[in-house]
């Protein structure tokens, strides 16, 4: 009986909440455990009402004690936490890092900024794909959508109807693709809103994702910046001091004067400029030639001006796009794809260590 008990303890600690990502027993969310005459009697207690993933934790609550030699039947009874025990888990969750901006200069998780001169270069498609490659390769990736005019990153992640569910103080994010993502276009009514915020308001914003929202422990945080040297790129340079930035720019020559003020910018923020990445460059075709849509050398151009490398060069592709229209990203769905490829190289080398 006692092995039982211990038998189904084992099991139990195996379910794993999927917002919070952590076992549920060191959550505080198993209530009981009771076994007799075969049957095992479960009690869970969800963060709140309504929690999304109350179906997927009672499933997996289910059969993993169901999985014990012995159980022949599995009753489990679903609560919801009183708020004292709400705030207890809130607040270990929390940490240390309470009230705090997570990722302060001590951190190890590695940030990078994802910026460009100008808007409709992919820095958003580059973003979201790069978490889904970083992911993949089993690391702990979340990105920041903090481009609040723009915001794209859900909708590429095939998240765009998710919310964060809210567990006191905490926001959970939704995860796309194994990325947690959070993004101003989670808080708005519909997708046809705009923002037009003031800069107070969207610095208020941007630390309140960076406090609130419960990433737990990343390997990788992206940002995905609104193009250009606004009020978002000043409030992220003074959050994120340590963030290292990566410029987008086009092959177009004249896109480079741009996208160099962006990286000036970052400069002045006191963060560090670590290389560019050229999107949109030669099409092939066919027969086998490769049409310059947009030019040649604004990449190596906007490397040369703000002394870093050129990361990578990234082609224009059809399957590129329609993975972002469909929320599928590419580097998933067709990594062989010289898009995808180019942007699995660059995950690759943004992994090497900092020099
Ligand atoms: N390499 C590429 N090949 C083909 N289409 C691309 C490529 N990169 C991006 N696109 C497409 O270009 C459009 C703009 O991309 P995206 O939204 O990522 O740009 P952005 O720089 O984030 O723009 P903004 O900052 O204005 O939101 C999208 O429709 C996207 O699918």
């Amino acid at each position: 009986m006692t092995d039982l008990r211990s038998e189904l303890d084992r099991a139990l600690a195996t379910v794993i909440d999927p917002e919070i990502r952590r076992p549920i027993a060191d959550l505080g969310m198993i209530d009981s455990v009771e076994f007799a005459d075969g049957r095992a009697t479960i009690g869970i207690k969800l963060t709140i009402v309504g929690c999304p993933a109350a179906d997927r934790i009672e499933r997996d609550v289910r059969e993993a004690a169901g999985s014990v030699p012995g159980v022949e039947e599995v009753e489990v009874n679903v609560a919801v936490m009183s708020v004292a025990e709400r705030t207890a888990l809130t607040e270990r969750l929390q940490g240390a890092r309470r009230r705090e901006v997570q990722f302060g200069p001590e951190t190890p998780t590695r940030i990078f900024a994802i910026t460009s001169g100008k808007g409709g270069v992919g820095k958003s498609t580059i973003t979201a794909n790069l978490g889904v490659a970083l992911a993949a390769k089993g690391l702990k990736v979340g990105i920041v959508d903090a481009d609040v005019f723009g915001f794209s990153i859900p909708g590429l992640l095939g998240v765009s109807e998710e919310k964060p569910t809210r567990v006191g103080e905490l926001m959970l994010p939704p995860i796309g693709f194994g990325v947690k993502v959070i993004s101003i276009g989670m808080f708005l009514p519909g997708p046809a809103t705009a923002v037009s915020w003031r800069g107070p308001m969207l610095h208020r914003t941007i630390k309140q994702f960076l406090s609130e929202v419960y990433f737990d422990e990343l390997d990788i945080l992206l940002l995905d910046l609104p193009p250009g040297t606004g009020d978002v790129a000043i409030s992220v340079g003074q959050l994120l001091p340590h963030a290292q930035v990566v410029v987008v720019t086009t092959p177009q020559t004249a896109a480079a004067d741009v996208a160099e003020r962006s990286g000036l910018v970052a400069r002045k923020t006191g963060q560090r400029v670590i290389g560019v990445v050229e999107n949109m460059a030669g099409l092939p075709q066919a027969d086998g030639t490769v049409l310059e849509l947009f030019g040649t050398g604004g990449g190596a151009d906007a490397a040369a001006r703000l002394d870093v490398p050129l990361l990578a060069s990234i082609p224009l592709s059809l399957a590129l796009r329609e993975g972002g229209d469909t929320g599928e990203p590419v580097v998933l769905s067709h990594p062989e794809d010289p898009a995808a490829a180019a942007i699995l190289a660059l995950a690759q080398r943004l992994l090497q260590p900092a020099r």
